[in-house]
């Protein structure tokens, strides 16, 4: 079967043209940073603290701008991609005085959909995040886990095709983050956006991803990337695998080169 040039799911979806960036005039945060993701892909970024994670996914987002270089998301300039995309913050950015379901319902609210659809809407989201019982609560009510998973839940009401998550676990006990990890896959398997992924923990990048990326600090760059050429769908026991471990001890090898240790 041939495969039309111009078909969508063969274009690939985050573009980053020799980029760079600082702030206010400093010394550059990031620099000649070149990057293609492909859709559907689930990369994560790694590397010292301050090295630019954060910065790159803001710049994806169209949250910051360039210095110089060019982003292109699905085809368009991040601006103009914002629709498309949502972004998950380590911190759940829950409102106190909405309950959960209020919470997950917040960007439907500005689509403007009547009231019995977005209520169905919010119940199918919540059923995807296990979290059925909780509608009523209010966020002072859940704990750590159930936050994230309400903070999820309203990221995937928009339907984004790509998802930019930013040490979204990085509070959670380590079970609590295995079984979400898990869940994020089986997500991102019934959904199939493209992920971009901060994280400090190199099980948790190399558990997740197709790719992990290991950035270099001052200025930031990517100093190697390593293919994660483990088959998905990948559960529990991926993790009692020797692959996964040889990838989880190369991964972390690399990390403890770029800081110099
Ligand atoms: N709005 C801003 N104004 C000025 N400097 C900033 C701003 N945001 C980030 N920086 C600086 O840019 C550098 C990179 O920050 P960034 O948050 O992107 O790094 P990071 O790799 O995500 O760090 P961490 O792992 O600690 O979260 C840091 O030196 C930081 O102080």
């Amino acid at each position: 079967m041939t495969i039309p040039l111009n078909d969508a799911t063969q274009r690939p979806h985050v573009v980053l043209d020799r980029i760079t960036k600082s702030y206010g005039g400093g010394s550059p945060i990031l620099d000649d940073i070149g990057l293609t993701v492909r859709r559907g892909e689930f990369v994560s970024l790694v590397g010292p603290s301050g090295c630019g994670k954060s910065t790159l996914l803001k710049l994806i987002a169209g949250l910051t701008p360039l210095d110089s270089g060019a982003i292109s998301v699905d085809g368009m300039t991040p601006a103009n991609a914002r629709e498309t995309v949502s972004f998950i913050f380590q911190d759940a950015t829950l409102l106190p005085w909405r309950t959960v379901s209020q919470n997950v319902g917040l960007a439907l609210e500005l689509e403007r959909a009547p009231q019995e659809i977005r209520q169905q809407k919010v119940d199918a989201l919540l059923k995807l995040v296990g979290l059925e019982h909780a509608a009523k609560s209010y966020p002072r009510q859940l704990s750590g886990g159930m936050k994230m998973r309400v903070s999820i839940a309203r990221a995937l009401s928009t339907r984004p095709s790509l998802l930019l998550l930013d040490e979204p676990f990085g509070a959670l006990d380590e079970i609590s983050r295995d079984r979400l990890n898990e869940e994020l896959l089986r997500l991102k398997a019934e959904q199939g956006w493209t992920a971009i992924f901060v994280t400090h923990s190199v099980a948790e990048a190399v558990f997740l991803s197709s790719r992990v990326l290991v950035l270099a600090p001052h200025p930031g760059r990517i100093a190697k990337e390593i293919e994660i050429d483990l088959p998905y769908p990948r559960t529990a026991e991926t993790r009692s695998l020797d692959a996964y471990e040889d990838l989880v001890a190369l991964t972390g090898r690399t990390l403890r080169g770029v800081h110099g240790l």
